[in-house]
């Protein structure tokens, strides 16, 4: 198939381009929407994503603060910082980069920052009023594939969506967003057996299993659209998906690259949070 790639950089760019005009009208009223980072030791690769998040803050006009804390760090001094953020007038979301080193409850640290400000919908409170259809935050990689699928023209009405990968951060809330608009869902997972016969009947397939290339084009039925969640380096350190791309894109109606599809989007919805965390507070 031809011209079938969803380009998720260009999507980000409307999306981003919107909320930079929503950050104009803010500081028209005397409000600049403010973002913390907190980043937890050297890992490279998010390292990589904290950096692209404070330098597209910059770009929209929005401030930011990167708080880079050591790898041995505890968790109190974690948390410490977490109650400081929270309490901080000029930040308005407050973002934990994942995954945390092993002596750090994640759930722990997460719980702990406000509601108000978790421009990631991580908090249990959130997690909560997304599943009951309630306003809050999104979690920014389901929420950005719901835009990739609004912006390609996708319906997601009756179709079929198939989940592989059951994470908090994108396989659950993407089944309950994709079922907030009308599809029907199955969750697939590493216990799943005969998993083809699951993604063989789905119109929609989201592929987050951590895995490169594990998703070829005998997994997919035709005409079915592909949103590869993955992010891994192949056997010549190339980045790429869970999906094998090249096979996949010629049974597919549609599909994301890696690089290029969703990961932009994470990025995008992240600002696209914050920008409304901040127009919260005019609310309140
Ligand atoms: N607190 C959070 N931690 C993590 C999240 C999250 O949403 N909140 N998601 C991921 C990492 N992530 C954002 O933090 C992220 C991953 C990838 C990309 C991205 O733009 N990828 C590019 C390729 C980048 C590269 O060249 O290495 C792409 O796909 O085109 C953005 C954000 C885990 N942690
Ligand atoms: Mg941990």
């Amino acid at each position: 198939m031809t011209n079938n790639i969803i380009d998720g950089k260009q999507i980000a760019r409307k999306v981003t381009e919107k909320v930079k005009k929503r950050v104009e009208d803010l500081k028209t009223l005397g409000i600049t929407p403010g973002l913390a980072v907190v980043l937890v030791g050297n890992n490279a690769a998010s390292q990589t994503y904290v950096n692209n998040k404070t330098k597209t803050c910059e770009k929209l006009g929005m401030y930011s603060v990167l708080i880079e804390l050591d790898e041995q760090v505890s968790e109190e001094e974690l948390l410490k910082q977490v109650e400081l953020l929270n309490d901080d007038e000029k930040i308005h979301g407050i973002l934990v980069q994942l995954p945390l080193p092993n002596q750090i409850d994640e759930d722990r640290v997460i719980a702990a920052i406000s509601p108000l400000k978790d421009v990631d919908g991580f908090h249990p409170e959130n997690v909560g009023k997304m599943m009951i259809g309630q306003p809050t935050f999104l979690p920014c990689t389901p929420f950005g594939i719901l835009k990739l699928l609004e912006y390609s023209s996708v319906d997601i009405a009756g179709k079929h969506a198939v989940i592989i990968g059951r994470s908090n951060i994108v396989g659950k809330p993407m089944g309950q967003l994709l079922l907030k608009k009308d599809a029907t869902v199955t969750y697939c997972h590493s216990k799943t057996k005969d998993l083809h016969v699951y993604t063989k009947q789905a119109d929609i397939l989201v592929v987050a299993i951590g895995r490169a290339k594990a998703i070829d084009a005998s997994y997919i039925k035709a005409g079915a659209v592909v949103i590869d969640v993955g992010m891994n380096r192949d056997e010549y350190n190339k980045l790429c998906g869970d999906v094998d791309f090249t096979s996949a894109k010629e049974v597919a109606s549609k599909i994301t690259p890696v690089p290029g599809g969703v990961g932009p989007m994470t990025i995008a919805m992240l600002m696209e949070n914050t920008c409304l965390a901040a127009e919260n507070t005019c609310k309140n």
